[in-house]
């Protein structure tokens, strides 16, 4: 499923009905009415319903979704926001079609204090208000009708976007539409997956208005969602006849004896997730710790490290920021037909060795969060977070790598500038070493995989959903902690390999 800006939509839209011939008033047609069926589950006889509406074309989904309302005779009242000749084009239509159909509209700003009263008596609250047209701050007077919204006990369903929710995300402080649900036409919007923006979605639901495949094909969206089927169809078969050999050689640079758990989270990590063999370079002294833990491993000191002795390399976790340390990540980038995963302390240190990016042959993935990602770049994290997939993008493309943009909504982003938007997990990974145990499961999926993106994907997808399943079945978001995620991972592969014909 793409994912697309306010300015894809547009062209997708315009493509549709300009170069197909699918007239826009068919469109918001299948709009309003994809949406009412959506909406019809959740809605009962006894409810008070409103349907608030714009003047763009969101208002004209709105015109579709009250015939639809009237006809199915639910207690109704459409509140219209400009005046009558306001409305221009499909949303005219749509209103003359409602009109002829029957139905009726009372006007805003004749009955100003009536919609205030009506509005906190409504049970249901249908916000046609504003969708991917808006620009900037909600102006009077939807500002004022989208105080009243949020004031009142209804459920709110959101057409497309939650009103004055900005289509492209990025930073905001007005006030927009808190919606219970909203009803995304067609395909989600980047608002959708970012900060502050997702938070005013509520649960959200895709609706097919059916604009065809080709149109976004010809406009070249170039970023989608991982999902589910993406990843039962990407797993990687174990042949019967296959050896320890097969399944990778690789060799972790992690840990330091005072991070002695990062190593033994991402060997874990990789361990659980199917690599043949695994060699763990860390200082001596913690090699008995660190082994408890992963006892399938061998240990090499990092002094005689043969990095060509191995499929791939991935270091970082709990390398530390010493001096001593940098050069390890030098050495790593050098062997330039090794694939390599750098992640944390990897970080840090790859900001001095940049330029060696470009001038591998194998494959980079770096796997930073935000403040990983602001001093790669030199933005700050601020920055980062308001322009998540733009950073990412041109991190990527720039540098020739894969990007492993980590958050609530990951961001994987290729050297050839596609995006794939992770939306499993849940806050429970929000602490310290779950990012160790996901370099381990990337890793040992570089290994096994047809193609890397989809290695990255898989374990960006099954990490999340192992918090997932263990919030579910047995723990809190608090309690969950990254050692529960190594040892939940079986329990989540299992379940994913039993839906697969593997
Ligand atoms: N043919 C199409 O393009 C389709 C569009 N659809 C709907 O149309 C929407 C987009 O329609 P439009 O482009 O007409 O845009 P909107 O309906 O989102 O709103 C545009 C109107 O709001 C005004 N506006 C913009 N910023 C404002 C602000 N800050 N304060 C107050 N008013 C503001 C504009 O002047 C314009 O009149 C989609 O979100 C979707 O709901 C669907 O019907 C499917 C087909
Ligand atoms: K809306």
């Amino acid at each position: 499923m793409h994912i697309v800006s306010r300015e894809e939509m547009q062209a997708i839209d315009h493509y549709a009905i300009e170069t197909i011939g699918l007239q826009g008033a068919i469109l918001m047609e299948n709009a309003g009415r994809a949406i009412f069926q959506k909406l019809l589950p959740l809605l009962k006889k006894e409810d008070r319903i409103g349907v608030i509406i714009g003047k763009g074309n969101n208002g004209g989904d709105g015109f579709v979704i009250a015939r639809c309302l009237m006809e199915k005779s639910f207690q109704t009242d459409v509140w219209v926001v400009p005046a009558k000749k306001e409305l221009t084009g499909d949303a005219q239509s749509h209103m003359g079609i409602y009109f002829r159909a029957g139905g009726t509209v009372r006007f805003i700003q004749d009955e100003h204090n009536t919609f205030l009263k009506k509005v906190n008596e409504y049970t249901v609250v249908i916000d046609a208000l504003l969708g991917t047209g808006v620009h900037g701050e909600p102006r009077s007077p939807y500002l004022g009708v989208i105080q009243s919204v949020n004031q009142s006990q209804a459920m709110v369903a959101a057409v497309d976007l939650p009103s004055g929710v900005p289509a492209n995300g990025g930073q905001f402080t007005h006030e927009a539409v808190q919606a219970d649900h909203t009803y995304t036409l067609q395909c989600p919007k980047l608002a959708m997956y970012t900060k502050p923006a997702a938070a005013y979605f509520g649960t959200s639901h895709i609706v097919d208005i059916g604009i065809p495949n080709i149109a976004f094909r010809e406009q070249e969206v170039l970023r989608r969602l991982w999902t589910r089927e993406d990843v039962l169809t990407s797993l990687p078969k174990r042949e019967a006849f296959s050896h320890k050999g097969a399944h990778g050689k690789g060799l972790l640079i992690a840990g330091s004896t005072e991070m002695p758990g990062a190593a033994a989270l991402a060997a874990k990590g990789a361990l659980r997730s199917g690599i043949g063999l695994l060699t763990i370079s860390t200082p001596e002294e913690i090699w008995t710790a660190v082994s408890t833990h992963a006892v399938e491993a061998t240990y090499v000191s990092r002094d005689d490290i043969q990095f060509d002795h191995y499929d791939g390399i991935a270091l970082g976790p709990g390398l530390g920021r010493e001096k001593s340390t940098a050069h390890l990540v030098k050495k790593a980038l050098s062997h330039d037909d090794i694939p390599l995963l750098i992640d944390a302390d990897g970080l840090f240190h790859l900001k001095s060795y940049i330029k060696l990016l470009k001038k591998r042959q194998a494959p980079v993935v770096i796997t930073p969060h935000p403040g990983e990602m602001a001093r790669l770049t030199g933005l700050t994290i601020k920055e980062i977070e308001n322009n998540r997939f733009q950073t990412a993008k041109a991190f990527a493309v720039n540098h020739g790598i894969y990007v492993v943009l980590k958050g609530k909504y990951t961001v994987i982003s290729t050297p050839d500038g596609n995006q794939f938007v992770n939306d499993t997990g849940n806050a429970a990974l929000a602490k310290g070493g779950t990012g160790d145990v996901l370099t381990g499961m990337i890793f040992a999926f570089m290994f096994q995989h047809q193609s890397l993106l989809s290695a990255i994907c898989n374990a960006v997808h099954l990490h999340g959903m192992v918090a997932e399943h263990l919030t579910l079945h047995s723990h809190s978001k608090l309690d969950v902690l990254a050692s529960d995620v190594t040892q939940a991972i079986p329990v989540v592969l299992h379940n994913f390999y039993r839906d697969t014909v593997c």
